[in-house]
């Protein structure tokens, strides 16, 4: 692939440019917002001026209520050889186009499983992808050629291409990706009306369970509105595991024996199988989640300590697998987890000891 058109420059947009650009892809960038455009321009993305003649392909990631109308007005010009869409449901927008009458051989729609809370150019990364399951879903009309750009795109992206069917998709996501968002955000909604003095006590925990809630309400009424059907289904099974750990929890405050008995088995049983589920959730590139070691160092809020800390482990000859900051409440100071693997664990404690780094005892 040498030329590429990005529509859309927001969040996924401008990190497919970023990273196409950074291959040596020539990527034209358009949006609706021209200081969306000319921001991923700035950001090193490509150029906001429109291309020449055809290009390899054309990346149409803008939200999913507008996806069908800008693919169908992007094939109607022949703008590209091929056309992608990045969407977080699949099943929808291709219905949309064929009910458009729009020939889609030269269509495949596609949602990479990365991205943030947050949204718009200034979010973006080139490596947003890196490692990350990228769906395509080809159907029998569409054309080799387009599908063997579709896949270099991925691997352009470097990620990990997985091939499924669009409703079977949609079902899937919303188990991994919409149920989470929603439960995410009525975990967060709690925290609204809460007095502040439980607020300030935030931990870790509730940040995990939470940074999704940040996320942008507009996109997401738009994504749930396409796939409400498998969202409600998966969020009653929810439900009715929250209704036997109320009654669980019920059983507990009881005075009598056996509820309590109950009560614990019930408790016990959702954790476990809370366990059990946590487990299969893949690790990095897709492989099985592997137990690292956890090195946990002191910063200060001050800029460029992590990437001192970065280029020490670099200095130890250590790959730093996964990384969470825990930032305490008014305060000006941090700390910094690097998950390794658990033999360069004592390699990293001591190279960063050795550079006076004041490390936990974990
Ligand atoms: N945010 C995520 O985590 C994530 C992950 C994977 C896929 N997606 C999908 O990627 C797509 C883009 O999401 P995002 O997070 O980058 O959103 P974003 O809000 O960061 O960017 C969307 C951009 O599209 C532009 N736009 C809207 N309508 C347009 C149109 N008709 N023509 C040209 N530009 C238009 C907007 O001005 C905006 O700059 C969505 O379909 C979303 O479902 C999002
Ligand atoms: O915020 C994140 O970390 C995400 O990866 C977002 C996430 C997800 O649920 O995994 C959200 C929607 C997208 O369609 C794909 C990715």
């Amino acid at each position: 692939m040498r030329t590429a058109v990005v529509i859309g420059t927001g969040l996924i947009g401008t990190s497919a440019a970023l990273a196409l650009a950074g291959r040596g892809v020539t990527v034209h960038l358009h949006d609706n917002d021209p200081a969306a455009a000319r921001t991923a321009a700035s950001l090193g993305a490509g150029t906001y001026e429109a291309p020449e003649g055809q290009v390899d392909l054309a990346i149409i990631a803008v939200p999913p209520a507008h996806v069908a109308a800008a693919l169908a007005d992007a094939i109607g010009r022949g703008l590209a050889r091929a056309y992608v869409d990045v969407a977080s449901v699949k099943g929808g927008p291709r219905r949309e186009l064929e009910a458009l009458g729009v020939d889609v051989g030269a269509y495949i729609g596609t949602h990479p499983m990365a991205g943030k809370e947050s949204s718009g150019p200034l979010a973006a990364t080139a490596d947003l992808f890196e490692g990350r399951p990228w769906v395509l879903s080809p159907t029998r009309e569409t054309d080799h050629e387009v599908l063997n750009l579709a896949l270099e795109l991925v691997a352009l992206c470097r990620a990990v291409p997985v091939v499924m069917d669009a409703d079977a998709h949609d079902r899937a996501v919303a188990l991994v990706s919409h149920t989470p968002q929603l439960v995410s955000s009525m975990v967060a909604a709690r925290l609204e009306e809460a007095e502040e003095s439980a607020v300030r006590l935030c931990g870790q925990g509730i940040r995990d369970v939470t940074r999704i809630a940040a996320s942008d309400p507009r996109m997401w009424v738009e994504i749930l509105s396409a796939n409400p059907g498998p969202v409600a289904d998966v969020l009653s099974g929810i439900a009715a595991d929250l209704e036997e750990t109320v009654q669980a929890l019920r059983g507990l405050q009881s005075g009598d024996e056996a509820e309590r008995r109950r009560g614990t088995k019930g408790i016990e049983d959702v954790l476990r199988r809370g366990n059990a589920g946590r487990d299969r959730v893949p690790g990095k590139h897709g492989a099985a989640p592997t137990s690292y070691e956890t090195v946990a160092v002191f910063i200060s809020d001050q800029p460029g300590e992590l990437a001192r800390i970065f280029a020490d482990a670099g200095h130890a000859g250590v790959n730093i697998e996964d990384v969470r900051i825990e930032h305490a409440t008014g305060q000006q100071a941090g700390l910094v987890q690097l998950m390794v693997e658990p033999r360069s664990a004592p390699v990293l404690t001591a190279e960063l000891r050795g550079r006076g780094w004041s490390l936990r005892k974990q």
